[in-house]
């Protein structure tokens, strides 16, 4: 009781460093301090006084900072969560480590990591769900252990390496991240069943990233039906992704750092989640440009997951048909060790892939290019076989844009340099940038015509167009717009799977990781797009995607006809083509890092990228050249301020510019120093809304 006292100079307590979401212009200000009547642990949660607000903080394992701040002058913590064990130091080291790299405060980074429902509760709250993670019963263990396919030779020999890792972990040996380079369909799946199997033995948990959410259904259905028997206990296997309710997500992310989770199945950010016992790490689909997360703290899953890995000195498998140049060059140099899966499953024959040449078509007005005459034949054959076909098109909506032909109006989007997509289903006319929807105009909104026309095609037209030229065939889509409400993606999989569709349209959502049984065809009807972009890890994205997509075929090798992949293009004879036709990763990796390395560019070198937003062009140009005149490193190359490819969204102006250095270790000590004054030039440059710091971007 202080009877109203000021009890401030009369407790002395103890000073803690907490890591708190302090607002950007205090910088990257690291741990803030606080007071505290008892002491608490490091890692422990804390509610802590900023300004008006109270916030969540993790209490951090730092010393505190010298005389300067005398406890007498700090605030005290507000409350502590005494009920929950502290995050360990391992999960602080990730922590510091992330921010530091990706340029951000670490209370930031841990309050966008930690569950959002951690910032909502009171004690007594987090105590309640606490206990009921407690009253949580056990499921009765299934009465056989499910069947174990037999090993083939080159998934025994992969398992055989990660176990021999494992063990030699345990008597203290680091081991080295391991490039699992598999071709589609090689069982890449089972290998990680395996490897995590012996880890889950050794008492250890064992986290599993994919790219997707849509993939996280499948692959837990899959870990939880091998895993059954041997982890039979409530919450033993969880999921950690966004599309959890916040009370799920925080349960989940409860039972992983109690302990109890063994296994943890999730997307990007499962990467922080604190696993006290984590003994294995795998990082399914390596390539995939989802594991970067594009704002906030800029990080990559999949570089984190290799540092984590290393820092806990435990094996790391990172899993793809078409690994990352970064990673494949990692393999190249012997920092990684590559094993190979080169065969499918069952001996079964990766698609023949034919290239089919746009320029052999006679050129008539009318004729629609995406559905040519041979494509529609092949698959008019393949339904007369009873056979599931994939058509594969990374557009979605009916048609990218709108058109007048009297007045050539067309469908912008008044807030950004952009078309807005021309969706039929809902007749509205929806920008993809910024998300500005309108019923679509009965006339042209500029000369009152009445002829406006859809140009190009989407999934959504396709699809149209393909039930039209194919009648009787059963045509279901599947992307972002088809599968909106909760449940709807499970139950458009499981009708593929059932056999009850005859052609599957979609975008990228439909070429990645699922393990179609029946799919014999696959056909890319426009991926030119990619190959001019300006980019240059287009051309990568671009063969990852096709090879992918192409994968998705003849996955069961008991089927009698080939499997076959077919790709429109104007550009056959692209070198990117050639080696898609041959399933020549090997070579298409070569070819790219040749040239990246002639043109310094990653993993030759590094990069970061400053983006600033503003409502003006030049306003956003201004700051981006203050900030290079500020860069006074010779070890580091600052290129000039452009435009961002779409420059302008929801009304604001995007600029961005380049910073290079031969080495990671220069950039990052240049980083170090420009970035704070970055904060200080903000203040002189009142017009830019935003800037950020993207370090190793991946698209530019
Ligand atoms: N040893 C085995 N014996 C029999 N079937 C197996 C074996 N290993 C894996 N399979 C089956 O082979 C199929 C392909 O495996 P999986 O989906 O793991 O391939 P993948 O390498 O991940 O392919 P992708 O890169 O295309 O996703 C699955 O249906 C899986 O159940
Ligand atoms: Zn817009």
């Amino acid at each position: 009781m202080n009877n109203g006292v000021h009890v401030l100079e009369a407790v002395p307590g103890h000073v803690l460093q907490v890591a708190v979401d302090a607002p950007q212009h205090s910088g990257l200000a690291g741990p803030l301090s606080y007071r505290s009547e008892h002491a608490v642990e490091p890692g422990s949660l804390v509610r802590v006084p900023l300004g008006k607000r109270e916030l969540l903080g993790v209490v951090w394992p730092a010393q505190p900072p010298g005389d300067d701040t005398l406890p007498r002058e700090l605030r005290a913590i507000a409350a502590h969560f005494a009920d929950l064990p502290p995050l360990g130091p391992d999960w602080c080291r990730l922590l510091d480590f992330a921010a530091g790299y990706y340029q951000r405060s670490v209370g930031e980074l841990a309050s966008a990591v930690l569950p959002p429902q951690l910032r909502e509760l009171s004690t007594d709250q987090l105590a309640a769900r606490l206990r009921k993670l407690d009253r949580k019963r056990a499921a009765a263990p299934p009465d056989a252990a499910p069947a174990r396919p037999d090993l083939a030779p080159e998934q025994a020999h992969a398992v055989q390496h990660l176990q021999a890792q494992l063990q030699a972990q345990l008597q203290g040996a680091r081991p080295k991240p391991t490039l699992l380079f598999g071709v589609t369909g090689s069982g890449k799946t089972e290998v990680y069943l395996r490897a995590a199997e012996a880890a889950l033995a050794a008492g250890r948990q064992v986290l599993v990233l994919v790219p997707e959410i849509n993939l996280t259904p499948q692959l837990e259905a899959r870990f939880g039906e091998r895993f059954a028997a041997l982890l039979p206990e409530p919450s033993a296997i969880v999921s950690l992704h966004s599309a959890l309710t916040p009370a799920q997500r925080l349960q989940n992310w409860l039972a992983a750092h109690l302990g109890r989770a063994r296994l943890v199945l999730g997307t990007r950010l499962a990467v922080f989640a604190s696993l006290p016992s984590l003994g294995l790490i795998v990082v399914d689909e390596e390539h995939d440009p989802s594991y970067k997360q594009q704002d906030g703290a800029r990080y990559s899953a999949r570089d984190l997951a290799v540092w984590r890995a290393h820092d806990l000195g435990i094996p790391v498998v990172l899993g793809s048909a078409t690994p990352s140049l970064e990673s494949w060059q990692h393999a190249e140099s012997g920092r990684y060790e590559r094993v190979t899966l080169a065969q499918r499953i069952g001996g079964g024959a990766l698609p023949r892939v034919r290239l089919f040449d746009m320029k052999s078509l006679p050129l008539k007005a009318g004729v629609t290019t995406a559905l040519t005459a041979p494509l529609l034949a092949e698959l008019q054959a393949r339904l007369d076989r009873g056979e599931q076909s994939l058509v594969f098109l990374n557009r979605r909506g009916y048609a990218p844009v709108l058109h007048c032909g009297e007045c050539q109006w067309k469908s912008d989007c008044p807030h950004c340099s952009a078309w807005r997509v021309f969706h039929k289903r809902d007749r509205t006319l929806r920008c993809h940038h910024c998300g500005f929807t309108e019923r679509v105009p009965r006339a042209c909104p500029q000369c009152g015509n009445h002829d406006i026309a859809p140009i190009g095609r989407g999934t959504e037209r396709l699809e149209e167009q393909l039930a039209e030229a194919l009648p009787g065939a059963r045509v279901l889509r599947i992307d972002a717009d088809s599968t909106r409400r909760k449940g709807e993606l499970e139950a458009q999989l499981q009708a593929v799977h059932d056999g009850e569709v005859d052609i599957l349209v979609g975008t990228q959502m439909i070429t990645k990781g699922h393990d179609f049984r029946r799919i014999r065809f696959v056909a890319a009807v426009n991926p030119d797009g990619a190959l001019f972009s300006s980019d240059f890890r287009a051309p990568e994205r671009l063969f990852a995607l096709l090879m992918q997509a192409g994968g998705r075929a003849g996955r069961d090798a008991s089927a009698e006809s080939p499997a076959e992949m077919w790709v429109q293009t104007w550009h056959r004879d692209h070198a990117l083509y050639q080696a898609l036709a041959r399933h020549d990763y090997v070579r298409f990796a070569r070819d790219q890092l040749a040239e990246r390395q002639s043109a310094s560019l990653p993993p030759f070198a590094h990069l970061a990228l400053l983006r600033a937003e503003a409502r003006t062009a030049e306003a956003a140009k201004a700051f981006l050249d203050a900030a290079a005149a500020l860069a006074q490193d010779t070890a580091v190359l600052v290129y000039p301020p452009v435009p961002h490819a779409v420059a302008r969204v929801a009304d604001v102006e995007r600029q961005q510019m380049l910073v290079e250095a031969a080495q990671r270790g220069r950039l990052q000590a240049f980083l170090r120093d420009w970035v704070p004054a970055l904060i200080a030039l903000k203040r002189e440059h009142k017009a830019v809304l935003r800037w950020a710091v993207d370090v190793d971007p991946l698209s530019i």
